[in-house]
C-alpha cells in the first residue's frame, strides 16, 4: 500500500504522523511511505531521516494526497485539503466531527473512509487519544499558571503562594487524562486543586491517586457554579467520547468569576465546555477577554510541543496503522473491534452513533455500512 504523509497546515501544528523509525516499520512490512517534503521539519526530523528509513520525499501534497492509498495525518483535514478527498481512500487522524459539520459532509459526499484517533476504544480507553491527552493536560496547568501572571493579562497570582499568602485556587471539570495530568501538574505547582467529574468511581481513583492534596466533588450544577465562582483558573477536560462537549460552564457562571480569572477549556477540540467560548484560537492569538475572564481556547495544544508529541502519539499510532496496512479494510473492519470503533465515516455513511447524532446524519453501524460499501 502508498502511505501518504502530508505536511500538517494547522496554525502551528509542527506534529507529523509518521518519525523516520515508523517510515521504517511500515517499509519493513512492504508498504511505500510517501512524505511530503519538510513534513518532519517541525518535529526534528528531517527529509534526510525519511529518505534514509526507505521514504519518497515529494514536493508538494497534492501528489502525496493523490498517490496515497492511505492517508496518515495529526489534525483533521482543512478546507483547503477537502478537494483531495476521493473514493475509496482511506484516512488516519484525529478529526472531532461533532464539532467539524462542513468536514463530515465533505467526508461523506466522498466516499472517504475515515478513521479517527479519538474514537479508536480498546476496553473502554482511548489509546490514541491518551498520549496527546497526557500531553495536553499537563500543558493545561502550565499555561494557565502563565497566564495567572499579570503581564498575560490574568489576576496577578502565583499558584504555589508564598509563606503567608494563600495558594491559587485550580479547578479541573472532566477527572479522565486531561484532569489527572492537569492536577498533577497543578498540584506539583503547589496550587490549591478541586476535580469535579460525573464518575463517582474515577473520584474514587483519583482520591486513591492524589490523597489530601485535591479536594473531589461530583459534577451536579450547584458545584460547578460554587467552584467556578470560587477559582483562580478553570480547566475544562469532559469529554462524551465522539459527541460534542457538553455545555456545563454558562455565561453566567463565567460572570461570577472575578476579573484576571483564567479558563483553558481543553474540550475545546469538540466543541467548548464553556458557553463564553464562541471560537477556537490558535497558538498564535490563544487568548481573548469576555467578562473580564482570560479565554484560551487552542484545538491543537500539543502542536506547541511537537517533538514529545510527536513521539508521543506515533508510538501509539503504529500498531494500529501498520493493522490498516496489512490488512484489507472491510476484513480488518470485521475482526478488529478497535478499528471498527475509530470508523465514523465509511463509504458515505456516518459509522459513529454520537457523531450521526450531533449532527444529524442516520447512523448506520460500521457493520451494516460495510455492506452497503464497495471497499
Ligand atoms: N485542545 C487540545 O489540544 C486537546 C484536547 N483534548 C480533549 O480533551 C478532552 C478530554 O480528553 P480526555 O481526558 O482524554 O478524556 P477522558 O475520556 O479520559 O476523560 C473525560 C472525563 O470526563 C468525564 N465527564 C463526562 N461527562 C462529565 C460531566 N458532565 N461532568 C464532569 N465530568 C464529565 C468522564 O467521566 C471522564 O472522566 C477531549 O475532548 C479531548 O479530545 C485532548 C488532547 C488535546
Ligand atoms: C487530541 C487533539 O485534539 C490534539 O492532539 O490536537
Amino acid at each position: 500500500m502508498n502511505i501518504g504523509i502530508p505536511k500538517e497546515i494547522k496554525n502551528n501544528e509542527n506534529r507529523a504522523a509518521v518519525t523516520p523509525a515508523g517510515t521504517l516499520e511500515f517499509v519493513q512490512h512492504g508498504h511505500k511511505v510517501l512524505v511530503e517534503h519538510n513534513a518532519g521539519l517541525g518535529s526534528g526530523f528531517t527529509d534526510e531521516e525519511y529518505k534514509e528509513a526507505g521514504a519518497v520525499i515529494i514536493p508538494d501534497a497534492k501528489e502525496v494526497w493523490e498517490q496515497a492509498d492511505m492517508i496518515m495525518k495529526v489534525k483533521e483535514p482543512l478546507p483547503s485539503e477537502y478537494g483531495y478527498f476521493r473514493k475509496g481512500l482511506i484516512l488516519f487522524t484525529y478529526l472531532h466531527l461533532a464539532a467539524e459539520p462542513e468536514l463530515a459532509k465533505a467526508l461523506v459526499a466522498s466516499g472517504v473512509h475515515a478513521i479517527a484517533y479519538e474514537t479508536v476504544n480498546v476496553n473502554g480507553t482511548l489509546p490514541l487519544l491518551t498520549p496527546m491527552s497526557e500531553v495536553a493536560g499537563r500543558m493545561a496547568a502550565q499555561i494557565g499558571a502563565q497566564l495567572l501572571e499579570r503581564p498575560h493579562g490574568g489576576k496577578g497570582i502565583l499558584l504555589s503562594g508564598v509563606p503567608g499568602v494563600s495558594r491559587g485556587k485550580v479547578t479541573i471539570i472532566g477527572g479522565g487524562i486531561v484532569g489527572m495530568n492537569a492536577a498533577k501538574i497543578a498540584t506539583g505547582l503547589g496550587a490549591d486543586v478541586t476535580l469535579l467529574d460525573l464518575s463517582i468511581p474515577r473520584l474514587r481513583q483519583l482520591d486513591e491517586i492524589f490523597g489530601n492534596q485535591i479536594s473531589t466533588l461530583v459534577s451536579a450544577p450547584a458545584n460547578i457554579a460554587k467552584a467556578v465562582a470560587e477559582t483562580d483558573l478553570l480547566i475544562c477536560a469532559v469529554l462524551i467520547p465522539g459527541a460534542k462537549a457538553p455545555r456545563l460552564v454558562t455565561e453566567n457562571m463565567v460572570k461570577t468569576m472575578k476579573p484576571g480569572s483564567v479558563i483553558v477549556d481543553v474540550a475545546i477540540d469538540q466543541g467548548g465546555v464553556v458557553e463564553t467560548i464562541d471560537h477556537i484560537t490558535t497558538h498564535d492569538n490563544p487568548t481573548y477577554v469576555k467578562h473580564g475572564v482570560v479565554h484560551y481556547a487552542v484545538a491543537n495544544m500539543p502542536g506547541a510541543v511537537p517533538r514529545t508529541s510527536t513521539l508521543a502519539l506515533t508510538n501509539a499510532t503504529m500498531p494500529f496503522a501498520l493493522k490498516l496496512a496489512d490488512t484489507e479494510l472491510q476484513q480488518l473492519l470485521i475482526a478488529n473491534p478497535a478499528i471498527r470503533s475509530g470508523a465514523n465515516v465509511l463509504g458515505g455513511h456516518v459509522t459513529y452513533e454520537a457523531v450521526a447524532r450531533d449532527l444529524g446524519y442516520d447512523y448506520i453501524p460500521a457493520e451494516k455500512a460495510l455492506s452497503k460499501v464497495t471497499i
